[in-house]
């Protein structure tokens, strides 16, 4: 099976995590997509969705998917998203596609957070994978000197700008040894929005899609 069609039967594998008559979390990037796709088939199940992007929102709304605002809901039993690289605890880095905020603002109010993978996503150790960070754009420079100091390449993605206006810089070459301390180090840095670390918040689920199987830890 290519990357795809791993992607997408992991996608399915999550439908069955979606609660009848609530508002679900969607995430955002291509594993999402197939998600939301199928969600689509079954559109009637739910009462809408909460997007963490505008992608993510333009695409639940052209399948005819209510969306809401997260303030408009007092709880999200579920949210479903992929992830960048994810470890044996759960633990991810989002963000390639540059969602990382809105995405963690969304499954911080999520009861539980599936997150779907094909295979080449698991990793023994965070870290491989350049870790995104959302920055206020006049603390680029400044956010760019701490997070050296902190032993990372941070690299500009030039010419990207988030859904909330901001800028990602790209950390390449972090030993994240703790990743729980690197989120907090992070955050704490002034003027950074977030970073992709999701370890305080790990996933409660993960479907990681294999050839012709679906494993679940
Ligand atoms: O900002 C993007 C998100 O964190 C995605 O969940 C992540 O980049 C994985 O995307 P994909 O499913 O396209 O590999």
């Amino acid at each position: 099976m290519d990357q795809d069609a791993l992607k997408k039967q992991v996608a399915e594998a999550a439908l069955r995590f979606v609660p009848e008559g609530e508002y679900i979390g969607v995430g955002t990037g291509s594993t999402a997509n197939f998600f939301i796709d199928g969600l689509a088939t079954m559109k009637d199940r739910i009462k809408g969705a909460v997007a963490s992007s505008e992608a993510t929102a333009e695409r639940l709304k052209g399948h005819g998917i209510e969306v809401v605002s997260l303030n408009d809901v007092d709880r999200l039993p579920v949210y479903v998203d992929g992830a960048d690289e994810v470890n044996a605890h759960r633990e991810m880095i989002k963000g390639g596609g540059g969602a990382l905020t809105r995405e963690k603002i969304v499954a911080a109010v999520a009861d539980q957070f599936i997150c779907i993978v094909d295979g080449s996503k698991q990793v023994k150790r965070l870290g491989k994978f350049p870790l995104p960070v959302e920055v206020i754009p006049m603390a680029r420079s400044h956010v760019a000197r701490k997070l050296v100091a902190l032993g990372g390449q941070p690299q500009y993605r030039d010419g990207f700008v988030t859904d909330n206006g901001n800028i990602i810089l790209d950390v390449h070459n972090l030993d994240i040894l703790n990743p729980i301390e690197l989120e907090e180090k992070i955050n704490n840095i002034v003027g950074v929005v977030t970073n992709g670390l999701f370890a305080k918040r790990p996933a409660n689920v993960v479907l990681v899609g294999e050839n012709g199987s679906v494993n679940q830890y």
